[in-house]
Parts: C-alpha cells; sequence; structure tokens
C-alpha cells in the first residue's frame, strides 16, 4: 500500500556538489515547493555584513538571524564571499536554532516539499520519505564553481577556488552542531561522472525506487 504521508524530500550535500540542481529538478518531477536553505544562511550573512557586524560574534550573527527579512532574489546572496561567511556564521548553535522553526515549518506543509542544505536529512527533516546525499569530487565541484563564476562575470583560478571548496567542506564537516554528513538512511549521488541531465534523471529514479 502506498504511504499517505506527506512527500518530504530531503536533499544533502557538500558545496557545489549540485545538490539545488537535483532539489529543483525533484521539486517540478513531484510539483513540491523548494526550498533552498542554504540562503537563509547567506541571508544572515549579507545582513550582518551590510549592517557591519562581526562574523566573529555569535551574538551579533544571531541577532542578524533573529531580524532575517530575506530578499532571495539578491544577486549579492550569491557571492562567494558571503558564501564564506555563511559558513562560518552557520557553526554557531544559537545561529541554527534561529532559523530551525522556519525550516521545519517549511518541510511541514501538508502537501510536502524539497529541501536541500547541510543538515536536511539529519536534523530539519529526519523523517523525510526520501533522502538524497549528493556529491561529487571536490576537484569537480571547483570547475563547476568556476564555470559558474565565469558565467556571471567573474573570473576566478582554479586553484582559489579549490582551496575555498576543501575549506567550506572541512568546516561545514567537523562543525560541532548539525556537521555535514551523510544521514545513515539517505541514497548516495555520487555526481562526479554525471553532467547535469544525467544527474537530474538519476536523482528522479533513485527517488521514484525508494518511493516504492
Ligand atoms: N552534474 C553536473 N554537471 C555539471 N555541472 C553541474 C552539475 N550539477 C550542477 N552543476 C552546475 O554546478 C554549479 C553548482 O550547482 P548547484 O548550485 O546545483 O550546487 P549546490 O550543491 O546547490 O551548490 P551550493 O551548495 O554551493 O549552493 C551550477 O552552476 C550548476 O549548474
Ligand atoms: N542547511 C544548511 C545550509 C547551508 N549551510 C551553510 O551555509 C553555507 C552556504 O550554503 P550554500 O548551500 O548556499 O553554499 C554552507 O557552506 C553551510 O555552511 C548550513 O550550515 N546548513
Amino acid at each position: 500500500m502506498t504511504s499517505r504521508a506527506p512527500l518530504v524530500i530531503a536533499v544533502d550535500g557538500p558545496a557545489a556538489s549540485g545538490k539545488g540542481t537535483v532539489a529543483r529538478a525533484l521539486a517540478a518531477h513531484f510539483d513540491l515547493p523548494h526550498l533552498d536553505t542554504g540562503l537563509l544562511y547567506r541571508g544572515v550573512a549579507l545582513a550582518l555584513l551590510r549592517w557591519g557586524g562581526d562574523p566573529d560574534s555569535e551574538f551579533a550573527a544571531l541577532r542578524a538571524a533573529q531580524e532575517l527579512n530575506l530578499d532571495s532574489g539578491d544577486p549579492e546572496l550569491r557571492s562567494e564571499m558571503v558564501g564564506g561567511i555563511a559558513s562560518r556564521i552557520s557553526a554557531y548553535p544559537a545561529v541554527r536554532s534561529a532559523l530551525l522553526e522556519r525550516q521545519q515549518a517549511f518541510a511541514g506543509q501538508p502537501g510536502g516539499a524539497v529541501l536541500d542544505g547541510r543538515d536536511i536529512g539529519t536534523v530539519i527533516a529526519p523523517d523525510a520519505r526520501v533522502k538524497l546525499f549528493v556529491t561529487a569530487s571536490a576537484e569537480v565541484r571547483a570547475e563547476r564553481r568556476l564555470a559558474e563564476l565565469e558565467k556571471r562575470g567573474l573570473p576566478a583560478h582554479l586553484p582559489d577556488v579549490l582551496l575555498d571548496i576543501r575549506a567550506r567542506d572541512e568546516r561545514d564537516s567537523h562543525r560541532a552542531a548539525a556537521p555535514l554528513r551523510q544521514a545513515e538512511d539517505a541514497i548516495l549521488l555520487d555526481t562526479s561522472e554525471l553532467d547535469i541531465a544525467a544527474a537530474k534523471a538519476r536523482a528522479i529514479q533513485l527517488a521514484e525506487a525508494a518511493l516504492v
């Protein structure tokens, strides 16, 4: 018998692994709303920067999280600098707690939802019916990030981008609060050798199979 529980899909993985691409494809396929939770942490980081708050102060970051008024269309949100600060302030337990309810409310919508981030399958939606952990080698992720930056007219150097990806992996995986890790019941999807179309198709295939 098919379960009637709302379909919540958790997609986690490291920076530039393609989890957002896969999550959007799953949301379109299953006709579900999608939340990129990284944008929340980026929103806190950007607010902090604009307000002149100190990213080394948990108290300042908490204040930015509590007052967060996210404009997800703000192009500054996607900058590498904001991503780096987001990865620092996301280590603060108080910041994570301040953003928890918002994410859980999104996941708890009656019709279900797709969320992508670092701790969706482990903390935000541990009962999600489908969990994917999307990854790719650091080198492949750096190439993708570089291509993304070049497309946005922000040329960078591959070795710098690779260093940044590795630093982000290190911080996200080794922090005490909700570190990036594959949930025990998550399905691993390594996209290193898959192009975008193949990664999306494989994610949909894995999700469909998990729901049988
Ligand atoms: N399988 C793939 N092959 C090639 N490029 C890809 C693939 N998946 C995603 N990309 C590209 O790589 C970049 C990063 O993808 P995406 O934004 O989906 O990753 P992410 O894991 O959500 O990143 P972040 O955590 O930093 O937000 C984008 O430019 C995207 O188009
Ligand atoms: N659930 C999440 C989502 C994101 N983070 C942190 O935010 C940084 C930026 O996220 P992107 O996905 O937009 O790159 C990321 O490096 C994480 O540190 C998080 O902790 N939890």
